[in-house]
């Protein structure tokens, strides 16, 4: 990577930023401010839309966290150019451009309304108890998800990569924003669940764990999100299943939720 002296950090109209990061440049994936956590406030020190450096973005009244340091906004850097390089299937015109529509369908195996559609229709017929509380368990894992994931993306709202074409099926409001990757909390969350309360043989198990993690790779390959959105979704996902096995809900916990779908 070279960094080309056009991005030194002291802009010519603007604060000097000594301490700042330069930013860096590799073929033709070039970072741009956009790609860092959030829309730049104007009284902050990087006031160029050619990668101002990320320790003048601390700004009080802004949306990034005045105790970024130079180390974490060098490991930020890193996160955008890499992913920008793994978007190999961003568009049809990208590297691996042909993949795309593979992409795109193993994009709507890990999306919240087939999950949603496919529990519910499940538990409105399924005849046995058992299957009931398990169902009504997994309905409120991926409600429980949903919420998280649209409460963090909100208080975080880091914008989605720039190199991504918003053409998803089916989005709410907060998912112009990026982190963390709602298909990668979902696909860990399920991922989990099923495991542990399925009874599947060994060569499922595996197919189930290997779709979490296509699904979670696939939105870096498509561009939809930065390395640290999937990773991080995969952790909260991971961690909320210990939240959804914590408060389990049963009949004995929660007998009116289980009488509207007794027969
Ligand atoms: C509308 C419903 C029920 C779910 C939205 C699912 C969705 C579009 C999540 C965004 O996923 P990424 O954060 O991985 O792009």
């Amino acid at each position: 990577c070279a960094i080309p002296p056009s991005d030194h950090p002291t802009h010519s109209n603007g604060p000097k930023c000594p301490s700042a990061p330069r930013t860096p440049v590799c073929g033709d994936t070039r970072m741009q401010h956009k790609d860092l956590l959030l829309p730049q406030h104007p009284q902050s020190c990087g006031t160029s839309s050619r990668s101002p450096p990320a320790s003048c973005r601390a700004d009080p009244s802004g949306h990034l966290p005045s105790c970024i340091t130079p180390f974490q906004s060098s490991l930020l850097a890193i996160d955008l150019w890499a992913s920008k390089r793994l978007g190999v299937c961003a568009g049809e015109g990208s590297a691996w451009g042909s993949a795309r529509p593979l992409m795109k369908v193993i994009e709507v195996s890990g999306h919240g309304i087939p999950w949603l559609l496919g529990t519910f229709y499940g538990l409105c017929h399924s005849d046995s108890s058992a299957a009931r509380e398990v169902l009504l368990n997994l309905l409120f894992a991926l409600l429980l998800d949903l919420v998280m994931v649209a409460v963090v993306k909100g208080l975080v709202k880091r914008p989605r990569p720039t190199h991504n074409k918003m053409d998803m099926f089916v989005t709410i409001s907060v998912d112009k924003y990026s982190f963390p990757s709602g298909h990668a909390t979902r696909a860990a969350l399920v991922c989990r669940f099923v495991l542990r309360h399925l009874v599947l043989a060994v060569p499922l198990r595996v197919l189930v764990v290997l779709w979490a993690l296509i699904v979670s790779i696939s939105r870096v390959m498509l561009g939809r999100h930065n390395m640290t959105d999937v990773l991080f979704g995969l952790l909260l996902g991971y961690a909320l299943y210990g939240v959804v096995e914590h408060c389990w809900l049963s009949p004995a916990t929660a007998p009116t939720l289980f009488a509207l779908w007794s027969r």
